[in-house]
Protein backbone atom coordinates (compact mmCIF):
# COMPACT_ATOMS: atom_id res chain seq x y z
CA UNK A 1 0.00 0.00 0.00
CA UNK A 2 1.12 3.41 -0.59
CA UNK A 3 2.64 4.67 2.75
CA UNK A 4 1.64 8.72 3.39
CA UNK A 5 4.17 10.97 4.15
CA UNK A 6 3.17 12.72 7.01
CA UNK A 7 0.28 15.15 7.27
CA UNK A 8 0.64 18.59 5.42
CA UNK A 9 1.23 21.33 7.27
CA UNK A 10 -1.59 23.07 9.08
CA UNK A 11 -2.25 26.13 5.98
CA UNK A 12 -1.46 23.81 3.01
CA UNK A 13 -4.51 22.95 0.90
CA UNK A 14 -5.82 19.60 0.18
CA UNK A 15 -4.27 17.52 -2.34
CA UNK A 16 -4.88 14.12 -4.10
CA UNK A 17 -2.79 11.30 -2.86
CA UNK A 18 -3.19 9.34 0.46
CA UNK A 19 -4.88 12.56 2.19
CA UNK A 20 -6.95 14.03 -1.20
CA UNK A 21 -10.78 13.84 -2.51
CA UNK A 22 -11.87 10.44 -1.50
CA UNK A 23 -12.23 7.92 -3.71
CA UNK A 24 -15.31 5.48 -4.50
CA UNK A 25 -15.34 2.44 -1.85
CA UNK A 26 -13.74 -0.99 -2.91
CA UNK A 27 -16.79 -2.91 -1.65
CA UNK A 28 -18.73 -1.37 -4.00
CA UNK A 29 -21.43 -0.08 -0.80
CA UNK A 30 -22.77 2.66 -2.92
CA UNK A 31 -23.38 -0.12 -5.74
CA UNK A 32 -24.75 -2.80 -3.37
CA UNK A 33 -28.02 -2.45 -2.10
CA UNK A 34 -28.61 -1.23 1.71
CA UNK A 35 -29.87 -4.82 2.63
CA UNK A 36 -26.77 -6.43 0.69
CA UNK A 37 -24.36 -3.91 2.19
CA UNK A 38 -24.68 -5.42 5.92
CA UNK A 39 -24.03 -9.08 5.59
CA UNK A 40 -21.18 -7.74 3.64
CA UNK A 41 -19.33 -6.10 6.05
CA UNK A 42 -19.72 -9.02 8.26
CA UNK A 43 -18.15 -11.08 5.41
CA UNK A 44 -15.89 -8.62 4.55
CA UNK A 45 -14.74 -9.07 8.75
CA UNK A 46 -14.90 -12.36 8.79
CA UNK A 47 -12.64 -12.96 5.33
CA UNK A 48 -10.04 -10.73 6.67
CA UNK A 49 -9.65 -12.36 9.76
CA UNK A 50 -9.41 -15.91 7.80
CA UNK A 51 -6.95 -14.27 5.72
CA UNK A 52 -5.10 -12.66 8.97
CA UNK A 53 -4.83 -16.80 10.24
CA UNK A 54 -3.60 -18.21 6.67
CA UNK A 55 -6.83 -18.54 4.80
CA UNK A 56 -9.97 -20.74 5.35
CA UNK A 57 -10.24 -23.39 7.84
CA UNK A 58 -11.86 -26.83 7.64
CA UNK A 59 -12.96 -28.65 4.39
CA UNK A 60 -14.52 -26.07 1.37
CA UNK A 61 -13.51 -23.32 3.93
CA UNK A 62 -16.45 -23.61 6.28
CA UNK A 63 -16.34 -23.87 10.24
CA UNK A 64 -17.37 -26.79 11.60
CA UNK A 65 -18.11 -24.94 14.76
CA UNK A 66 -15.50 -27.28 16.64
CA UNK A 67 -12.60 -26.46 18.07
CA UNK A 68 -9.31 -27.03 16.30
CA UNK A 69 -5.54 -26.55 17.43
CA UNK A 70 -5.21 -23.32 16.21
CA UNK A 71 -8.43 -22.47 18.15
CA UNK A 72 -6.94 -23.93 21.00
CA UNK A 73 -3.86 -21.87 20.56
CA UNK A 74 -5.43 -18.66 20.35
CA UNK A 75 -7.48 -19.37 23.50
CA UNK A 76 -3.91 -20.17 25.17
CA UNK A 77 -2.73 -16.58 23.69
CA UNK A 78 -5.37 -14.98 24.70
CA UNK A 79 -5.52 -16.45 27.91
CA UNK A 80 -1.52 -15.46 28.49
CA UNK A 81 -3.11 -12.09 27.30
CA UNK A 82 -5.36 -11.41 30.09
CA UNK A 83 -3.35 -12.66 32.66
CA UNK A 84 -0.52 -10.42 32.06
CA UNK A 85 -3.15 -7.15 31.57
CA UNK A 86 -4.20 -8.55 35.43
CA UNK A 87 -1.20 -8.79 36.43
CA UNK A 88 -0.19 -5.44 35.56
CA UNK A 89 -3.04 -4.09 36.83
CA UNK A 90 -2.07 -6.05 39.93
CA UNK A 91 1.35 -4.11 40.13
CA UNK A 92 -0.65 -0.96 40.24
CA UNK A 93 1.85 0.09 36.64
CA UNK A 94 0.33 1.36 33.42
CA UNK A 95 1.56 -0.27 30.26
CA UNK A 96 4.62 1.42 28.12
CA UNK A 97 2.96 2.79 25.06
CA UNK A 98 6.16 2.76 23.08
CA UNK A 99 5.43 6.69 22.05
CA UNK A 100 7.59 9.29 23.21
CA UNK A 101 4.56 12.05 24.13
CA UNK A 102 4.87 12.44 27.78
CA UNK A 103 0.42 12.92 27.85
CA UNK A 104 -1.01 9.99 29.43
CA UNK A 105 -2.41 7.25 27.98
CA UNK A 106 -5.26 5.62 29.83
CA UNK A 107 -5.84 2.23 30.24
CA UNK A 108 -9.37 1.07 29.46
CA UNK A 109 -12.33 1.81 32.02
CA UNK A 110 -9.72 1.68 34.35
CA UNK A 111 -11.20 4.51 36.68
CA UNK A 112 -13.88 6.94 36.67
CA UNK A 113 -16.79 5.09 38.13
CA UNK A 114 -17.68 6.48 40.96
CA UNK A 115 -17.26 4.02 44.04
CA UNK A 116 -19.56 5.12 47.00
CA UNK A 117 -17.02 2.91 49.40
CA UNK A 118 -14.26 5.30 48.52
CA UNK A 119 -16.27 8.61 49.24
CA UNK A 120 -17.27 6.97 52.78
CA UNK A 121 -13.73 5.76 53.92
CA UNK A 122 -10.99 8.57 53.71
CA UNK A 123 -8.78 6.30 54.27
CA UNK A 124 -9.37 3.95 51.69
CA UNK A 125 -7.77 5.99 49.28
CA UNK A 126 -5.07 4.23 47.72
CA UNK A 127 -6.30 0.74 47.99
CA UNK A 128 -9.85 1.46 47.13
CA UNK A 129 -8.85 2.68 43.33
CA UNK A 130 -6.25 -0.43 43.23
CA UNK A 131 -9.21 -2.89 44.42
CA UNK A 132 -11.66 -0.96 41.81
CA UNK A 133 -9.32 -0.99 39.43
CA UNK A 134 -9.12 -4.60 39.55
CA UNK A 135 -11.94 -5.66 39.63
CA UNK A 136 -13.05 -3.77 36.48
CA UNK A 137 -10.24 -5.13 34.75
CA UNK A 138 -11.10 -8.55 35.29
CA UNK A 139 -14.67 -7.85 34.48
CA UNK A 140 -13.17 -6.12 31.07
CA UNK A 141 -10.69 -8.57 30.03
CA UNK A 142 -12.31 -11.61 31.24
CA UNK A 143 -11.63 -14.37 29.49
CA UNK A 144 -14.85 -15.34 28.14
CA UNK A 145 -15.24 -12.44 27.05
CA UNK A 146 -12.11 -12.04 24.84
CA UNK A 147 -13.49 -16.02 23.21
CA UNK A 148 -16.21 -14.81 22.29
CA UNK A 149 -15.37 -11.77 20.71
CA UNK A 150 -12.89 -13.98 19.04
CA UNK A 151 -14.84 -16.33 17.84
CA UNK A 152 -18.04 -13.97 16.98
CA UNK A 153 -15.27 -12.35 14.71
CA UNK A 154 -14.56 -15.69 12.96
CA UNK A 155 -18.34 -16.28 12.35
CA UNK A 156 -18.13 -18.98 15.38
CA UNK A 157 -20.94 -17.98 16.51
CA UNK A 158 -22.64 -19.71 19.34
CA UNK A 159 -26.19 -21.62 18.53
CA UNK A 160 -27.65 -20.84 21.92
CA UNK A 161 -28.74 -17.59 22.33
CA UNK A 162 -28.83 -16.41 18.87
CA UNK A 163 -29.24 -12.85 19.72
CA UNK A 164 -25.91 -12.32 20.77
CA UNK A 165 -25.29 -11.76 16.42
CA UNK A 166 -24.01 -8.63 15.70
CA UNK A 167 -27.08 -7.79 14.26
CA UNK A 168 -30.26 -10.05 14.86
CA UNK A 169 -31.24 -11.42 11.93
CA UNK A 170 -34.86 -10.59 11.89
CA UNK A 171 -33.75 -6.94 12.37
CA UNK A 172 -30.64 -7.11 10.05
CA UNK A 173 -33.56 -5.46 7.38
CA UNK A 174 -34.76 -2.67 9.29
CA UNK A 175 -31.76 -1.54 10.50
CA UNK A 176 -30.24 -1.21 6.74
CA UNK A 177 -33.23 0.45 6.09
CA UNK A 178 -32.57 3.28 9.01
CA UNK A 179 -28.54 3.30 7.56
CA UNK A 180 -30.05 4.36 4.16
CA UNK A 181 -31.11 7.42 5.69
CA UNK A 182 -28.32 7.88 7.77
CA UNK A 183 -28.11 11.51 6.40
CA UNK A 184 -31.57 12.35 7.64
CA UNK A 185 -32.20 14.26 10.58
CA UNK A 186 -35.16 12.39 11.63
CA UNK A 187 -32.93 9.33 12.21
CA UNK A 188 -34.05 7.64 15.24
CA UNK A 189 -30.79 6.46 17.54
CA UNK A 190 -32.70 4.79 20.21
CA UNK A 191 -34.72 2.68 17.33
CA UNK A 192 -31.25 1.76 15.34
CA UNK A 193 -29.51 0.61 19.64
CA UNK A 194 -32.53 -1.26 19.76
CA UNK A 195 -32.35 -3.01 16.29
CA UNK A 196 -28.46 -3.77 16.61
CA UNK A 197 -29.28 -5.37 19.61
CA UNK A 198 -27.50 -2.33 21.60
CA UNK A 199 -24.42 -1.80 19.16
CA UNK A 200 -25.37 1.51 17.53
CA UNK A 201 -22.33 2.47 17.77
CA UNK A 202 -20.12 0.02 16.39
CA UNK A 203 -22.74 -0.59 13.28
CA UNK A 204 -23.00 2.90 12.28
CA UNK A 205 -19.21 3.71 12.37
CA UNK A 206 -18.60 0.55 10.21
CA UNK A 207 -20.94 2.12 7.86
CA UNK A 208 -20.10 5.40 8.00
CA UNK A 209 -16.39 4.66 7.34
CA UNK A 210 -17.18 2.29 4.77
CA UNK A 211 -19.51 4.62 2.62
CA UNK A 212 -17.06 7.79 3.03
CA UNK A 213 -14.48 5.77 1.81
CA UNK A 214 -12.46 5.84 4.55
CA UNK A 215 -11.51 2.45 5.10
CA UNK A 216 -10.23 2.71 1.85
CA UNK A 217 -8.51 5.67 1.86
CA UNK A 218 -6.61 5.12 4.86
CA UNK A 219 -5.90 1.22 4.32
CA UNK A 220 -7.70 0.17 6.93
CA UNK A 221 -8.02 -3.56 8.88
CA UNK A 222 -11.19 -4.25 9.23
CA UNK A 223 -10.55 -6.44 12.09
CA UNK A 224 -8.56 -3.60 14.13
CA UNK A 225 -11.24 -1.28 13.44
CA UNK A 226 -14.05 -2.80 14.65
CA UNK A 227 -11.73 -4.10 17.70
CA UNK A 228 -11.23 -0.20 18.56
CA UNK A 229 -14.93 0.78 17.75
CA UNK A 230 -15.92 -2.78 19.98
CA UNK A 231 -13.71 -1.11 22.94
CA UNK A 232 -14.85 2.14 22.67
CA UNK A 233 -18.58 0.94 22.42
CA UNK A 234 -17.68 -0.54 25.74
CA UNK A 235 -16.29 2.01 27.39
CA UNK A 236 -19.27 3.71 26.94
CA UNK A 237 -21.16 2.90 30.08
CA UNK A 238 -24.64 1.36 29.28
CA UNK A 239 -25.59 2.14 33.24
CA UNK A 240 -25.56 6.44 32.65
CA UNK A 241 -29.03 7.44 31.11
CA UNK A 242 -27.26 9.99 29.40
CA UNK A 243 -23.28 9.78 28.71
CA UNK A 244 -23.41 6.12 27.45
CA UNK A 245 -22.98 4.62 23.58
CA UNK A 246 -25.97 5.76 21.88
CA UNK A 247 -25.35 9.00 22.62
CA UNK A 248 -22.06 8.87 21.18
CA UNK A 249 -24.13 7.58 18.59
CA UNK A 250 -26.37 10.42 18.51
CA UNK A 251 -23.51 12.43 17.73
CA UNK A 252 -22.04 10.73 15.42
CA UNK A 253 -24.61 10.76 13.55
CA UNK A 254 -25.35 14.50 13.77
CA UNK A 255 -21.67 15.47 13.02
CA UNK A 256 -21.89 13.07 9.91
CA UNK A 257 -25.19 15.37 8.59
CA UNK A 258 -23.11 18.54 9.32
CA UNK A 259 -20.20 17.03 7.23
CA UNK A 260 -22.87 16.61 4.57
CA UNK A 261 -23.41 20.23 4.72
CA UNK A 262 -22.94 21.49 0.77
CA UNK A 263 -20.44 24.29 2.48
CA UNK A 264 -18.23 21.84 4.15
CA UNK A 265 -18.81 18.43 2.15
CA UNK A 266 -16.24 20.15 -0.92
CA UNK A 267 -13.83 20.94 1.32
CA UNK A 268 -13.31 18.35 3.47
CA UNK A 269 -10.04 16.08 2.91
CA UNK A 270 -10.51 12.90 3.93
CA UNK A 271 -8.57 12.96 7.11
CA UNK A 272 -11.02 15.99 8.39
CA UNK A 273 -13.78 13.24 7.74
CA UNK A 274 -12.07 10.50 9.63
CA UNK A 275 -11.08 12.81 12.42
CA UNK A 276 -14.56 14.19 12.74
CA UNK A 277 -16.53 10.83 12.78
CA UNK A 278 -13.62 9.36 15.42
CA UNK A 279 -13.70 12.56 17.61
CA UNK A 280 -17.52 11.91 17.86
CA UNK A 281 -17.31 8.62 18.28
CA UNK A 282 -15.12 8.86 21.07
CA UNK A 283 -15.83 12.48 22.52
CA UNK A 284 -17.21 11.15 26.02
CA UNK A 285 -15.80 7.42 26.09
CA UNK A 286 -15.85 6.23 29.51
CA UNK A 287 -17.56 9.28 30.78
CA UNK A 288 -18.49 8.46 34.53
CA UNK A 289 -22.17 10.19 34.96
CA UNK A 290 -20.99 12.89 37.17
CA UNK A 291 -19.57 16.43 36.23
CA UNK A 292 -16.08 18.07 36.77
CA UNK A 293 -16.93 19.91 39.70
CA UNK A 294 -18.08 16.18 41.62
CA UNK A 295 -14.30 14.55 40.54
CA UNK A 296 -12.81 18.01 41.60
CA UNK A 297 -15.07 17.99 44.99
CA UNK A 298 -14.53 14.23 46.04
CA UNK A 299 -11.04 14.84 44.87
CA UNK A 300 -10.85 12.06 42.38
CA UNK A 301 -7.69 11.52 40.91
CA UNK A 302 -8.37 12.09 37.34
CA UNK A 303 -8.90 15.44 38.51
CA UNK A 304 -5.75 15.68 40.11
CA UNK A 305 -3.92 14.16 37.37
CA UNK A 306 -5.29 16.64 34.74
CA UNK A 307 -5.04 19.81 36.89
CA UNK A 308 -8.99 20.33 37.40
CA UNK A 309 -9.03 21.77 34.04
CA UNK A 310 -10.88 19.65 31.10
CA UNK A 311 -10.44 16.87 33.17
CA UNK A 312 -13.39 14.82 31.52
CA UNK A 313 -12.61 15.66 27.92
CA UNK A 314 -8.69 15.17 28.92
CA UNK A 315 -9.49 11.58 29.99
CA UNK A 316 -11.77 10.84 27.31
CA UNK A 317 -8.73 11.74 24.49
CA UNK A 318 -6.25 9.95 26.52
CA UNK A 319 -8.53 7.02 26.54
CA UNK A 320 -8.99 7.03 23.28
CA UNK A 321 -5.51 7.31 22.13
CA UNK A 322 -4.97 4.16 24.60
CA UNK A 323 -7.54 2.22 22.40
CA UNK A 324 -6.11 3.50 19.55
CA UNK A 325 -2.96 2.09 20.37
CA UNK A 326 -3.80 -1.36 21.77
CA UNK A 327 -6.02 -2.00 18.62
CA UNK A 328 -3.02 -1.27 16.47
CA UNK A 329 -5.86 0.69 13.92
CA UNK A 330 -2.86 3.09 13.00
CA UNK A 331 0.06 1.31 13.55
CA UNK A 332 0.42 1.36 9.32
CA UNK A 333 1.33 4.61 9.19
CA UNK A 334 4.00 6.45 10.01
CA UNK A 335 4.70 7.39 13.36
CA UNK A 336 4.78 10.93 13.10
CA UNK A 337 0.79 10.64 10.97
CA UNK A 338 -0.62 8.81 13.89
CA UNK A 339 0.94 11.18 16.18
CA UNK A 340 -0.62 13.84 14.47
CA UNK A 341 -3.85 12.32 14.55
CA UNK A 342 -4.01 11.62 18.20
CA UNK A 343 -3.16 15.59 18.52
CA UNK A 344 -6.32 16.52 16.48
CA UNK A 345 -8.33 14.08 17.74
CA UNK A 346 -7.10 15.82 21.34
CA UNK A 347 -8.20 19.27 20.05
CA UNK A 348 -11.50 18.32 18.89
CA UNK A 349 -12.19 16.38 21.90
CA UNK A 350 -11.09 18.80 24.16
CA UNK A 351 -13.42 21.97 22.72
CA UNK A 352 -16.26 19.65 23.81
CA UNK A 353 -15.56 20.77 27.26
CA UNK A 354 -18.68 23.50 27.35
CA UNK A 355 -17.41 25.77 29.77
CA UNK A 356 -15.03 26.99 27.15
CA UNK A 357 -18.15 27.65 24.83
CA UNK A 358 -18.12 31.41 25.02
CA UNK A 359 -14.29 31.57 23.72
CA UNK A 360 -15.35 29.44 20.90
CA UNK A 361 -18.35 31.47 20.15
CA UNK A 362 -16.73 34.49 20.09
CA UNK A 363 -13.64 33.69 17.86
CA UNK A 364 -16.67 31.87 15.28
CA UNK A 365 -18.54 35.44 15.43
CA UNK A 366 -15.78 37.60 15.08
CA UNK A 367 -14.47 34.90 11.99
CA UNK A 368 -18.03 35.48 10.67
CA UNK A 369 -18.23 39.05 10.89
CA UNK A 370 -14.82 39.22 8.96
CA UNK A 371 -15.74 36.56 6.38
CA UNK A 372 -12.54 35.68 6.74
CA UNK A 373 -13.28 31.68 6.71
CA UNK A 374 -10.74 29.89 4.37
CA UNK A 375 -11.41 26.63 3.95
CA UNK A 376 -8.70 25.85 1.56
CA UNK A 377 -6.43 26.42 5.03
CA UNK A 378 -6.40 23.13 7.72
CA UNK A 379 -6.34 25.49 10.19
CA UNK A 380 -9.79 26.89 9.38
CA UNK A 381 -11.15 23.55 8.61
CA UNK A 382 -10.08 22.31 12.12
CA UNK A 383 -11.55 25.06 13.80
CA UNK A 384 -15.14 24.24 11.97
CA UNK A 385 -14.47 20.83 12.67
CA UNK A 386 -14.67 22.18 16.39
CA UNK A 387 -17.79 24.01 16.01
CA UNK A 388 -19.30 21.11 14.28
CA UNK A 389 -18.26 19.50 16.83
CA UNK A 390 -19.76 21.18 19.52
CA UNK A 391 -23.26 21.51 17.34
CA UNK A 392 -23.00 17.43 17.31
CA UNK A 393 -22.95 17.28 21.02
CA UNK A 394 -25.33 20.26 21.92
CA UNK A 395 -27.82 19.59 19.50
CA UNK A 396 -30.46 17.02 21.03
CA UNK A 397 -32.53 20.71 21.71
CA UNK A 398 -32.88 20.53 17.95
CA UNK A 399 -34.19 17.13 17.12
CA UNK A 400 -37.96 16.05 16.85
CA UNK A 401 -39.36 16.35 19.99
CA UNK A 402 -40.18 12.89 20.18
CA UNK A 403 -36.17 12.17 20.49
CA UNK A 404 -35.29 15.65 21.89
CA UNK A 405 -37.98 15.02 25.25
CA UNK A 406 -36.13 11.92 26.04
CA UNK A 407 -32.48 13.23 25.73
CA UNK A 408 -33.89 15.85 28.07
CA UNK A 409 -35.16 13.49 30.09
CA UNK A 410 -32.09 11.13 30.39
CA UNK A 411 -29.86 13.94 30.84
CA UNK A 412 -31.96 15.65 33.79
CA UNK A 413 -32.14 11.90 35.18
CA UNK A 414 -28.13 11.85 35.23
CA UNK A 415 -27.81 15.30 36.70
CA UNK A 416 -30.35 14.14 39.55
CA UNK A 417 -28.00 10.97 40.44
CA UNK A 418 -25.24 13.29 40.87
CA UNK A 419 -27.26 15.52 42.88
CA UNK A 420 -28.37 12.06 44.75
CA UNK A 421 -25.30 11.13 45.67
CA UNK A 422 -23.91 14.68 47.00
CA UNK A 423 -27.36 14.38 49.01
CA UNK A 424 -26.40 11.60 50.73
CA UNK A 425 -22.54 12.34 51.44
CA UNK A 426 -23.58 15.56 52.95
CA UNK A 427 -22.04 17.56 50.19
CA UNK A 428 -23.23 21.00 48.87
CA UNK A 429 -25.64 19.85 45.78
CA UNK A 430 -24.62 20.82 41.98
CA UNK A 431 -26.49 23.77 40.20
CA UNK A 432 -29.11 21.63 38.21
CA UNK A 433 -28.72 18.56 40.11
CA UNK A 434 -31.69 19.20 42.93
CA UNK A 435 -34.58 17.42 41.39
CA UNK A 436 -36.75 18.77 44.43
CA UNK A 437 -35.74 22.43 42.69
CA UNK A 438 -34.28 21.52 39.08
CA UNK A 439 -37.17 20.98 36.94
CA UNK A 440 -36.99 19.55 33.71
CA UNK A 441 -38.54 22.61 31.50
CA UNK A 442 -36.30 25.21 33.40
CA UNK A 443 -33.37 22.92 32.83
CA UNK A 444 -34.41 23.04 29.23
CA UNK A 445 -35.28 26.46 28.49
CA UNK A 446 -31.85 27.90 30.53
CA UNK A 447 -29.80 25.25 28.31
CA UNK A 448 -30.98 26.40 24.85
CA UNK A 449 -31.49 30.01 25.80
CA UNK A 450 -27.95 30.20 26.94
CA UNK A 451 -26.21 27.43 25.07
CA UNK A 452 -28.03 25.84 22.48
CA UNK A 453 -29.50 28.89 20.42
CA UNK A 454 -26.61 31.25 20.67
CA UNK A 455 -24.22 28.51 19.28
CA UNK A 456 -27.09 27.11 16.06
CA UNK A 457 -27.62 30.93 15.28
CA UNK A 458 -23.95 31.14 14.09
CA UNK A 459 -24.03 28.01 12.92
CA UNK A 460 -27.03 28.84 10.83
CA UNK A 461 -25.27 32.28 9.70
CA UNK A 462 -22.20 30.18 8.27
CA UNK A 463 -23.97 27.09 6.63
CA UNK A 464 -26.58 29.18 4.93
CA UNK A 465 -28.34 28.60 2.58
CA UNK A 466 -29.00 25.40 4.32
CA UNK A 467 -31.94 23.00 4.46
CA UNK A 468 -31.03 21.35 7.49
CA UNK A 469 -29.93 24.46 9.49
CA UNK A 470 -33.19 25.18 8.86
CA UNK A 471 -34.98 22.53 10.09
CA UNK A 472 -32.89 22.71 13.46
CA UNK A 473 -33.60 26.06 14.03
CA UNK A 474 -37.73 25.25 13.73
CA UNK A 475 -36.84 22.55 16.04
CA UNK A 476 -35.22 24.35 18.45
CA UNK A 477 -37.43 27.05 18.70
CA UNK A 478 -40.94 24.70 18.70
CA UNK A 479 -39.36 22.60 21.27
CA UNK A 480 -38.43 25.60 23.97
CA UNK A 481 -41.89 27.25 23.27
CA UNK A 482 -43.23 23.49 24.34
CA UNK A 483 -40.92 23.46 27.35
CA UNK A 484 -42.30 27.06 28.31
CA UNK A 485 -45.61 25.50 28.46
CA UNK A 486 -44.22 23.11 30.12
CA UNK A 487 -42.68 25.24 33.00
CA UNK A 488 -45.66 26.80 33.36
CA UNK A 489 -48.25 24.54 33.76
CA UNK A 490 -45.62 23.15 36.40
CA UNK A 491 -45.12 26.32 38.36
CA UNK A 492 -48.97 26.48 38.48
CA UNK A 493 -49.47 22.69 39.57
CA UNK A 494 -46.34 21.48 41.18
CA UNK A 495 -44.48 24.14 43.92
CA UNK A 496 -40.69 23.99 44.19
CA UNK A 497 -38.49 22.92 46.82
CA UNK A 498 -37.37 27.22 46.16
CA UNK A 499 -41.01 28.36 46.46
CA UNK A 500 -42.96 28.58 49.99
CA UNK A 501 -44.95 25.28 50.21
CA UNK A 502 -47.92 24.44 52.66
CA UNK A 503 -46.75 22.04 55.56
CA UNK A 504 -43.55 23.88 55.86
CA UNK A 505 -40.15 24.43 55.37
CA UNK A 506 -37.52 21.88 53.48
CA UNK A 507 -40.02 19.19 53.29
CA UNK A 508 -38.86 16.36 50.48
CA UNK A 509 -41.49 16.64 48.03
CA UNK A 510 -40.19 13.50 45.90
N1 LIG B 1 -30.83 18.75 26.86
C1 LIG B 1 -29.87 19.12 27.71
N2 LIG B 1 -30.20 19.78 28.86
C2 LIG B 1 -29.26 20.19 29.72
N3 LIG B 1 -27.94 19.98 29.55
C3 LIG B 1 -27.56 19.31 28.44
C4 LIG B 1 -28.50 18.85 27.48
N4 LIG B 1 -27.83 18.23 26.49
C5 LIG B 1 -26.53 18.29 26.81
N5 LIG B 1 -26.36 18.94 27.98
C6 LIG B 1 -25.10 19.25 28.67
O1 LIG B 1 -24.20 19.76 27.71
C7 LIG B 1 -23.01 19.02 27.82
C8 LIG B 1 -22.23 18.91 26.56
O2 LIG B 1 -21.10 18.09 26.81
P1 LIG B 1 -21.32 16.63 27.44
O3 LIG B 1 -21.98 15.73 26.45
O4 LIG B 1 -20.10 16.16 28.10
O5 LIG B 1 -22.38 16.88 28.63
C9 LIG B 1 -23.49 17.64 28.25
C10 LIG B 1 -24.50 17.99 29.28
O6 LIG B 1 -23.88 18.31 30.50
ZN1 LIG C 1 -21.24 14.53 24.77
Amino acid sequence: MPVPEGLRGPDEPPHPGLWGPLRTPPIGCGGLSLALELPALVRQLRAAWRARRGGPRGPGGSHTGTWGESDKEEVEEVRRDVEDRIAHVEAGGRRTSGHADASPVERRGSYPLIDVRILKSKTSGQQGEVESGRRQMRRQLSFQRYCHASRLLRGLVPRAPPSLHLLDDDYLGQAAYMLSKVDTWNFDIFLFDRLTNGNSLVTLMCHLFNVSGLVHHFQLDMVKLHRFLGMVQEDYHSQNPYHNAVHAADVTQAMYCYLQEPKLSEQLSPLDVFLGLMAAAAHDVDHPGVNQPFLIKTRHHLASLYQNTSVLESHHWRSTVGMLRESGLLSHLPADTSQNIEQQLGSLILATDISRQNEFLSTFREHLESRDLDLQLASHRHFILQIALKCADVCNPCRFWELSKQWSERVCEEFYRQGDLERKFDMEISPLCNQQADSVPAIQIGFISYIVAPLFEEWHRFTEPSPLSHTMMGHLHRNQARWSRLLRADTQTQPRATEPRPGGEGEDIR
